[in-house]
């Protein structure tokens, strides 16, 4: 009975035990280095404790470390009640760091399990040792036909209780002759099988390329063997990883964060005098941005102190500082090995709802709060100027266009210049053109009313245009401190302002930029025909100021100069008064909101750094598995990908707020880009993604080591963004829904799947006009597309309780659609393993022939041994998940854990 759940425990630390080898032994043994090697293991004539009685046998797997000489726990097969020969569809496998030598010592023990159901954490199983055999990897390695027969001993090592039959399969290169191999002995006597795995892969083997070792940490990996429809025998490998990114997105946009909230501060200094009434208001909005941004540096500072697990636990979803950190973010590849077919693997990535826990749901959910927020803003006679979310969202877009734009143009300028200084007509017409394009946009990114109304309002703002109308004042204001203004309901009309100098100044961008091109177009007149072999530029209008120059024979770049120097200090005016004016409207956006906008405002960043990590975990994953498919490159360029979050979340109590948290999560990640970069060197610390932007839109960088760069399409090479189409669907299925289904409000799920279908619907669209059908994945289930899509758009105005078949529907088509799968409830540990090993053992079926009769076994194996019980150990240190009878039986049956797995946690 040393089967004690730290026993367990030391099933996950051992899968990170490393058995140190020499290179040169690995090297007598080059399968160590170039293949999985499984070891599926046969058991017979086990005799059981009691006399007539079979037994409920259950394999604790152990390795010996050959230098320490001590035995770590690897892991259990499950247990196989009433069998002398029992079959196991658990297998085991050691991670990719894992260094498997020859010398590793495999010990297999066989126990009888008395009392199978276990509803405390401490305590141990009831079991009785049977027998043990130990064999090494080199035994294994040099047996004939790759087949070792050991005898199973009793514990004084004397008597013979059955035997194990211990067989080595290619894994990846599995012959169709091995898999009929097994299937024949199965089928003489009941099998168990044990799967080992060696520490490196193959090229092939994207579960364990060097690259992913970068961003993906710490594999749990769990094989199965199950049976095929024409009783074959397929192998399943669950890896399940850990993901950097859960740490490293939140840090970086911490920083981004902390950065423009301290430009935002220095642009309302850049405001320059205003009056009184205005100079209080910005000095409160500064202080808040203050504490904001201590906050956010206190709480970066704490993140950088943690080290260790790449995830946090389910049980720290409430923590201040953990807050912009995802919930138990984890990978998961099934691989699927099957006989007559090509290796399959499917990916999901499982994460806890985005959602600020640590806030609480006490008024909801972002969707709610910030609806709300908005119409109070409205409504409510604050002492500023209304401005609608799309105003404060261009003036966004305006600032940073000019930002962008002013340095861009100013280069341009420069390379001009120089191209005039070395007396280049193409290099003088190359960097024109660019010059041209780039102050058109500039010039057409400030053509907007939006300016206009906002240098009058700025205007009205100064000092001295208060004094000239102290008698408009703000409705009971008149004992206000700060200087009265008159109360404005919406944007300011232009009488008041005087609208030819900003124009003026505007034009004189544009006015500018066409002397310097008259001017170029003398230069080129004046060159000899021969010099003038390239396309002449078009003639442009010429200003008047331009008629009158003559440049004659006077250098190229001494004539050029005024006027590019001219062309930049018009941009330079126009930034200043722009900015200012954007800036004006942002104070009054962020006067109105104070405090609650701000609240609103902290809420969404901590949702959308969980969101923002989930998603580039999985953009990395889909990446790294789809580099050599040049259809998948193709598509995501070409179009992008969509993102599809299913949830399980209720729509009732807490989990409302935290569904309204999630949507608004969900869909700001339609704001980010990603962009894959060549590494500096293939150091890990190289690969690691980078985030760039700012709130309005983000950039993800994914770097790639120089040779998968380079074999990349060009368009990818040159940073093109690559889009993102995320889509939420939500199906509640516990008990709380079944609550909300009779008596609550389901309008919110509702919308959200209706939304989110439309969405998905204009991405296949948009997709089927650009990207051929041959780009996307085959599949043996033949539904048409176009036809998956009609009846997921009908399930989701169907009025059915728990309709999860929105979730299968939107799932498979995510799948058929090359997208990237996500999975989530509250903390992504009890529902979300329900569901994914749901999908899993469906695609098995589906795709693989998984024989029916082995669906609720396999589904049940998969939930009792599989990845999942392992996230439910790493959460929350217990195997079992957090469901009572009362939440099961709500359940769709087909959702429900197999006996013993679930029950009452202990704290
Ligand atoms: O992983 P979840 O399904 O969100 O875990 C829930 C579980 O479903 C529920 O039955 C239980 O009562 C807890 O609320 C679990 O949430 P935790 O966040 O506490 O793991």
């Amino acid at each position: 009975t040393q089967l004690r759940e730290e026993g367990r425990e030391k099933t996950l630390t051992g899968s990170h035990v490393s058995l140190t080898t020499g290179s040169q032994e690995t090297s007598c043994f080059p399968e160590l280095r170039t293949y999985h090697f499984p070891f599926p293991f046969t058991c017979r004539d086990l005799i059981g404790s009691g006399r007539d009685r079979k037994p409920n046998a259950l394999v604790q797997v152990a390795v010996i470390d050959p230098r320490e000489q001590y035995l770590v726990s690897h892991a259990c097969t499950e247990i196989v009640e009433g069998s002398r020969d029992p079959l196991f569809l658990t297998g085991v496998t050691f991670p990719p760091e894992y260094p498997a030598s020859p010398e590793t010592l495999v010990k297999l023990t066989v126990y009888d399990v008395r009392d199978k159901a276990r509803d405390n954490v401490s305590k141990p199983l009831s079991v009785s040792f049977l027998g043990s055999a130990t064999f090494s990897v080199s035994d294994l390695l040099r047996s004939k036909d790759d087949q070792l027969t050991l005898n199973l001993r009793s514990s004084d090592g004397v008597l013979a209780v059955g035997t194990v039959l211990v067989s080595r399969v290619n894994m990846g290169e599995m012959e169709e002759g091995d898999m009929d191999h097994i299937t024949a002995d199965v089928q003489q006597a009941q099998k168990c099988t044990l799967v080992c795995e060696s520490s490196q892969g193959t090229l092939n083997d994207k579960d364990n390329s060097p690259l992913t070792g970068a961003v993906f940490k710490n594999p749990v990996c769990k094989v199965y063997k199950f049976q095929t429809v024409d009783s074959k025998w397929m192998l399943v490998r669950e890896q399940m990883e850990e993901c950097t990114l859960s740490f490293s997105i939140p840090r970086q946009l911490l920083h981004l964060y902390i950065q423009e909230d301290m430009r935002r501060i220095q642009e309302l200094r850049d405001l320059g005098e205003l009056s009184p009434h205005w100079d209080n208001l910005r000095k409160e909005v500064i202080g808040r941005y203050g504490q904001v941004i201590a906050a956010y540096q206190e709480t970066l500072a704490e993140l950088n102190k943690i080290t260790g697990p790449s995830f946090k636990p389910s049980c720290s979803k409430a923590q201040r500082y953990l807050e912009f950190i995802p919930i138990n973010l984890h990978t998961q590849r099934m691989r699927v090995m099957c006989p007559r077919q090509t290796d399959a693997f499917y990916d999901v990535i499982t994460v806890g709802a985005p959602a600020a826990h640590f806030q609480g749901f006490k008024g909801g959910g972002l969707q709610r709060l910030l609806s709300r927020h908005e119409a109070e803003k409205k409504s409510t006679a604050y002492q500023c100027i209304y401005y609608s979310p799309e105003h404060t969202a261009k003036a966004q877009e305006v600032l940073h266009s000019v930002g962008h734009l002013q340095p861009l143009i100013s280069g341009l300028a420069d390379q001009l210049l120089q191209a005039a200084q070395q007396h280049s007509m193409a290099g003088l017409r190359e960097a024109l053109k660019t010059l041209a394009g780039k102050t058109e946009q500039f010039v057409h990114a400030l053509k907007d009313e939006l300016v206009k109304s906002a240098l009058l309002a700025l205007h009205a703002a100064q000092p001295g245009y208060v004094t000239k109308n102290q008698n408009q004042t703000l409705p009971g204001h008149q004992d206000s401190p700060v200087t009265p203004l008159k109360r404005q309901d919406s944007i300011p009309c232009h009488k008041e302002y005087d609208e030819e100098e900003w124009d003026r100044v505007w034009a004189d961008v544009a006015k500018s930029l066409n002397c310097v091109i008259a001017m170029v177009d003398k230069l080129q007149e004046q060159e000899p025909i021969n010099n003038n072999q390239e396309q002449p530029i078009p003639k442009q209008v010429l200003a008047d100021v331009i008629t009158s120059h003559n440049p004659g024979k006077r250098d190229w770049r001494e004539q050029l100069c005024p006027l590019v120097v001219r062309l930049k200090e018009c941009v330079a005016e126009v930034v200043v008064r722009a900015r200012r004016a954007m800036t004006f409207v942002l104070l009054q956006e962020a006067a109105c909101s104070i405090p609650q906008g701000l609240f609103l405002k902290q809420r969404r960043d901590v949702v959308f750094s969980q969101a923002l990590a989930a998603l580039a975990c999985g953009f990395v994953m889909r990446l790294y598995a789809g580099m050599e498919d040049k259809g998948f490159l193709r598509q995501l360029h070409l179009v992008g990908l969509v993102a599809q979050f299913e949830s399980l979340l209720s729509t009732y109590s807490e989990e409302i707020g935290m569904l309204e948290d999630m949507e608004v999560g969900i869909s700001d990640l339609h704001r980010v880009a990603f962009k894959i970069t060549q590494a500096k060197t293939d150091d890990p610390c190289d690969l690691q993604p980078v985030v760039i932007g700012r709130r309005d839109h983000y950039t993800v960088e994914v770097p790639l080591p120089r040779l998968a760069f380079q074999t990349l399409p060009h368009e990818i090479k040159e940073g093109k963004a690559l889009q993102v189409y995320p889509v939420l669907f939500n199906v509640g299925i516990n008990e709380q829904q079944t609550i909300a289904d009779r008596f609550g409000d389901i309008s919110l799920q509702e919308r959200i799947n209706q939304r989110n279908f439309e969405i998905l619907d204009s991405y296949y669209k948009s997709l089927s006009d650009k990207v051929p059908s041959e780009c996307l994945p085959c599949f043996q289930t033949q539904t048409d597309l176009k036809d998956l899509l009609g009846t997921l758009g009908q399930n989701v105005v169907t009025k059915k309780r728990k309709n999860v078949e929105i979730l299968w529907l939107a799932g498979t088509i995510c799948r058929r659609l090359n997208g990237i799968r996500f999975t989530s409830c509250k903390s992504a540990k009890d529902r979300t393993s329900m569901s994914v090993t749901l999908e899993q053992c469906a695609l098995l079926r589906d795709e693989h022939q998984l024989n029916k009769d082995y669906f609720t076994r396999a589904l049940d194996c998969m939930r009792r041994e599989g990845c999942r019980i392992e996230n439910v150990q790493k959460n929350i240190k217990c195997r079992k998940y957090a469901f009572n009878m009362l939440q099961l039986m709500a359940f769709p049956k087909i959702y429900r854990p197999p006996e013993g797995t679930y029950g009452k946690v202990d704290s």
